[in-house]
């Protein structure tokens, strides 16, 4: 008998209150925290732990889904947005879910984050912009449904968000122009419940900051799982860039693209919103999910929002009621753009010649991959400090022309050739993992990594450890949660872009994470190999890496 025989339906409870054996969603918590309580696996042991099996998904591109853990039972999803059903203990293959895509399918981002599970499925959304609910128990489709047109350049490369009956997905596409939207359906029927647009339409508040039709395919993407607060029933999720790349071919804030928006699971109404940074012309995608702690300042709590930036700065937002407010920002690594912040609103002044247009280039750090990019962060509620996967030292330029809009075509408005990237004279690294202490705002410590940018999504545990790899020589690595020091290291076959958990079985700690280098981490990697500075090949192909302590 296997672990399927036995599948434990995930409830809502469940959700909320996952047994500590478990991780049951994309950062384990509503919260985003990235936290397992684990603690079998600690500073003092952590060096003892070895691989006790792998499997190879036989798929090519980025792997980044985490290893979704249900009493045994292990989910990952691969790029081409295959599902595969493990046996979290000993590796054997259970079931395997393969989605024939449309053969003129152009896929700019071959990836795909993960699943959701609710109940006795589990959920994916896939290339071809589809949601897809499977039996958890066989693999077998129970039901699938078109969300949008995979022709107009709409796709879902996100874990879905699965609460209170509904299971969420947002659209990718903002490199092609399309309106961003979160869509819900329910989970047991896949009857559509809601559909909500991140580009406010005609008579909307917020619409007029879009000149003339440029709402229509203004971009403002979601691709990242978002946070869920039960108390509220309130979703949060972060928006991408709008479109094109260029910010004078659509004069306005253009709200709300590179914000974070809160939505009534319930409804799909947008309750609030908060946009970064007004009018992108960066290609900053905001769209990594905030993590929701209370944060002390002044003797007081806040229930908050923070955010590590695409746009390099470290965002503290209040989430009250219906409201989200400021609280504060300050840069993470080099930032040359913003010239300062409004102290209540938050909203940045930019210096005018950071700012790219059509026909107009300009240099700006950090580069267009951010401070970081979608990797996302953790936050430990025993050190209560949130770790970011930063990239330090690098810069960029982009120079636009005047594009026009071609559904399903590319359009940003910049020829490929006018996108560069520079490393900062004189850098001695780049990728950097930094702890934050989110009550004092202060940065705590720094792992420096040379010769290479970081592409790590972060594990942080109840054993005081921090996982991630992300690094172009192929390591995974586990780090002191209190002081930063390098722990334990392993090689795996290819780069880790994938996002570590942990889990138990059987009286076991387990920490799993998929290596499988390959979409942005890789053209990045290749960029860095032309300016001479990290002229590392790493390999792609995926494999699920599974470590215990030696026994
Ligand atoms: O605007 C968008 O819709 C969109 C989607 C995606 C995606 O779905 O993966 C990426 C980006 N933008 C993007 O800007 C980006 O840097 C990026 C990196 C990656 C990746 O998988 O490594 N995806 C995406
Ligand atoms: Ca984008």
């Amino acid at each position: 008998a296997g672990p399927l025989d036995s599948y434990a339906p995930v409830t809502q409870e469940r959700l909320e209150k996952p047994e500590d054996a478990n991780w049951l969603q994309y950062r384990r918590t509503y919260d985003s925290w990235g936290y397992s309580p684990l603690s079998q696996v600690n500073a003092g042991n952590v060096k003892d732990m070895v691989p006790v099996w792998s499997f190879s998904t036989g798929v090519n591109e980025g792997h980044q889904s985490p290893p979704v853990v249900n009493n045994g039972v292990m989910f990952i999803t691969t790029p081409q947005a295959q599902v595969i059903a493990l046996d979290a203990k000993t590796g054997d293959l259970l079931w395997r879910y393969k989605r024939e895509l449309p053969e003129d399918l152009t896929q700019l981002h071959p990836t795909n984050r993960g699943v959701a599970l609710l109940g006795d499925k589990v959920y994916v959304g896939t290339v071809d912009a589809f949601i897809v609910a499977l039996d958890a128990k066989t693999g077998k489709v129970v039901w699938e449904q078109p969300v949008e047109d995979y022709q107009a350049g709409y796709y879902i490369t996100m874990a879905p968000l699965a609460a209170k009956g509904k299971v969420m997905v947002g659209m990718s596409g903002g490199e092609f122009g399309i309106r961003g939207f979160l869509a819900a359906y329910d989970a047991e029927t896949g009857e559509p419940a809601w559909k909500t647009s991140t580009i406010p339409g005609p008579g909307e508040p917020g619409h007029e900051t879009w000149a003339g039709e440029t709402w229509k395919t203004g971009g403002a993407p979601v691709w990242i799982t978002g946070s869920y607060d039960p108390a509220t029933g309130l979703s949060y999720w972060g928006t991408g860039n709008a479109a094109p790349w260029m910010a004078d071919q659509r004069a306005g804030d253009n709200k709300w693209a590179n914000s974070v928006v809160a939505i009534d699971v319930e409804t799909g109404k947008m309750k609030s919103a908060h946009q970064y940074h007004w009018n992108e012309a960066w290609d900053w995608d905001e769209v990594a999910a905030p993590i929701l702690v209370d944060v002390q300042r002044d003797g007081r709590t806040y229930k908050s929002l923070v955010h590590a930036g695409r746009n390099g700065y470290l965002w503290t937002l209040e989430r009250s009621g219906d409201e989200i407010k400021f609280i504060d920002a300050k840069p993470f690594v080099r930032q040359n753009v913003f010239k300062s912040l409004d102290p209540k609103t938050g909203r940045p002044t930019y210096d005018e010649t950071k700012v790219p247009g059509t026909g107009k280039r300009a240099d700006f750090c950090p580069s267009l991959w951010g401070g970081k990019d979608w990797p996302p962060v953790a936050y430990n509620p025993q050190t209560r400090l949130m770790y970011i996967p930063a990239n330090e030292n690098l810069c960029g330029y982009l120079e636009g022309r005047q594009t026009e809009y071609e559904p399903g075509q590319l359009y940003i408005g910049v020829a490929i050739s006018d996108i560069g990237m520079t490393v900062h004279p004189g850098a001695d690294h780049i990728g950097e993992l930094q702890a934050w202490n989110l009550d004092t705002g202060e940065k705590v410590w720094t792992q420096k990594f040379e010769k290479s940018q970081n592409w790590g999504p972060v594990l942080t545990t109840g054993g005081g450890l921090v996982f991630m790899g992300g690094t172009n020589d192929r390591y995974f690595r586990a780090f002191d949660a209190k002081t930063g020091d390098k722990l334990w290291e392993t090689r795996t076959n290819s780069g880790v872009t994938g996002v570590p958990v942990s889990y138990e079985v059987d009286g076991v700690q387990y920490v799993a994470v998929q290596s499988g280098w390959g979409v942005d981490a890789q053209r990045k990697q290749e960029k860095l190999a032309q300016l001479g500075y990290a002229t590392l090949d790493v390999p792609q192909g995926g494999v699920v890496w599974v470590y215990a302590l030696r026994k």
